[in-house]
């Protein structure tokens, strides 16, 4: 690795890892970066790896390379028998075919390790910060909350890094989105990213990375430092960075893969120097008050399509330009009526879990609100730890019982209801409570109304039965 300081000029986050990883720079500005760690899933493999076998070449860093079952995998406990779907099974046995052929990091659909890729990587101590991270996967910004550079890239590139270990990057524009202040009571991790997006549109973020920073992000866990840099692309963002801190350190230490010994301290004292340089230049900067942020739900097809609990649905009348059009073709799509207060739309599901919102603290958080409450009547509701080892963790404290008490399924780790790429499925015109990041027409199965929410906001919509605000079931009145 090299490292291109250019004469002491102050440095953002970003261009201290890119600076750190440039091998090359070509005339139009075009870089070559070092990978440090490659992780794959199912999904956006088999191509790449026949690629490498048609040019009769091999993984370059097999030991960097971290391979999981996520997106196809059956959350029930038949799936130690095999998976039923042809297609995902034939994905899922190609990835397994690949991982033990070229010797990669390989935890399977069976192992207790498996899970989503974006919740295993950090887990295992893969995730590092100062690192670059690519995964064929847009969720990657996840690993951003470590301060480790982490790109989403598509099937050609995993094709790339998997022969070179590097990856052809143009630097992108920094943004800087500071969240001042404190969060109130029921208000997550979820909705500051969700707001974020409210705020810059699905575009907004386009040709940049983002730096989140600001006391509010710095009060956030691990666990919520992911959550909001895991939907950095939803926002357009090329990726999502957070400094990383004591905090960041402490979650590191110990795991799996993370440095050990007096590696450990060479590591710590480089991470030390990840932070922004003060004065450091930013080609956008947009300031949220954490006091200002409500816990948010989406009514459309769009991750902007964001709003307070406490407001009601918009008309398409409310919107500009192209925007009319798409707000009528959402409303339609999610069958609500302009004017209802979103806290009256009855749902049929609730689905909790994703690379989002999978992990411990969130089914901690969903459980809190769950625990001597049921599901309402007639709402089905689903549980979807995001990795094996998230579910033992849940399983030990008890997480399991307050979830099949309240009416819950129990389900092992996957992508589940995410994406309708397995069993778990939204029934057409199915409207579901859901912590995953994408709403998207169909995206949950065909026909199936997503409103995306964080866990606690989740859970209250299951036991009410409809969208509510979580503050009311916590003893907090509700404030505009
Ligand atoms: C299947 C995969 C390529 C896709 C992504 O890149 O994000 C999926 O994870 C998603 O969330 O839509
Ligand atoms: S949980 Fe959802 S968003 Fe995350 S990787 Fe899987 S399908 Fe994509």
């Amino acid at each position: 690795m090299t490292g291109t300081n250019t004469a002491g000029k102050p440095r953002t986050l970003y261009d201290k890892i890119w600076d750190a990883h440039v091998v090359d720079v070509g005339e139009d500005g075009t870089s070559i970066l070092y990978i440090d760690r490659h992780l794959v899933h199912e999904v956006t493999s088999p191509q790449a790896f026949e690629g490498l076998r048609m040019a009769g070449r091999t993984v370059r860093r097999p030991d960097q390379t971290i391979a999981v079952p996520d997106h196809n995998v059956p959350t029930t406990a038949d799936r130690v028998d095999g998976i039923e779907n042809p297609e995902g099974r034939i994905q899922v046995a190609e990835l397994d075919r690949n991982a033990r052929e070229f010797g990669l990091n390989y935890y399977p659909m069976n192992d207790i390790r498996q899970g989503i890729v974006h919740i295993v990587g950090p887990e295992q101590g893969w995730t590092l910060p100062g690192m670059t991270v690519v995964c064929g996967d847009s969720h990657t910004a996840t690993h951003g909350a470590f301060g480790s550079l982490a790109h989403g890239i598509g099937t050609s590139e995993v094709e790339h890094v998997l022969a070179t270990q590097t990856l052809i990057q143009k630097k992108s524009k920094n943004m800087k989105v500071e969240i001042t202040g404190k969060l109130r009571p029921g208000v997550t991790a979820k909705d500051i990213t969700l707001s974020v997006i409210g705020e810059t549109g699905t575009a907004g973020g386009t040709g940049y990375v983002i730096e989140y920073c600001g006391e509010a992000i710095r009060d956030l866990s691990m666990e919520g430092r992911m959550t909001v840099c895991n939907m950095a692309i939803e926002g357009g963002a090329r990726a999502g960075l957070i400094a990383p801190d004591e905090k960041t350190f402490e979650y590191v230490k110990g795991r799996p893969h993370a440095p050990k010994g007096a590696a450990w301290e060479a590591a710590l004292n480089w991470w030390r120097t990840l932070t922004s340089d003060e004065g450091a230049h930013y080609d956008k900067v947009i300031t949220l008050r954490a006091e200002d942020i409500a816990p948010v739900v989406t009514w459309g097809t769009s991750p902007e399509d964001v709003l307070p609990i406490t407001a009601s649905v918009p008309a398409a009348s409310d919107f500009q330009g192209g925007k009319v059009e798409a707000a009528q073709r959402s409303l339609d799509y999610m069958g609500l009526t302009p004017g209802t207060p979103l806290s009256e739309i009855a749902i049929d599901a609730v689905f909790i879990g994703s690379c989002t919102n999978g992990r411990i603290e969130d089914l901690r958080a969903a459980a809190g609100i769950l625990k001597g409450r049921k599901l309402a009547p007639g709402v089905r509701g689903m549980v979807v730890p995001g990795s094996g080892l998230v579910r033992l963790q849940a399983e030990e404290e008890g997480l399991d019982k307050i979830f099949t008490d309240a009416g819950f399924e129990w389900r092992l780790a996957g992508c589940s209801m995410c994406l309708g790429m397995n069993p778990d499925q939204l029934a057409p015109g199915e409207r579901c409570a859901a912590t995953s990041n994408r709403n998207f027409e169909g995206r949950m199965g065909y026909r199936g109304r997503t409103h995306l929410m964080s866990p606690v906001m989740a859970a209250a919509a299951g036991v009410a039965g409809h969208l509510v605000d979580v503050r009311e079931m916590m003893g907090e009145t509700a404030s505009a």
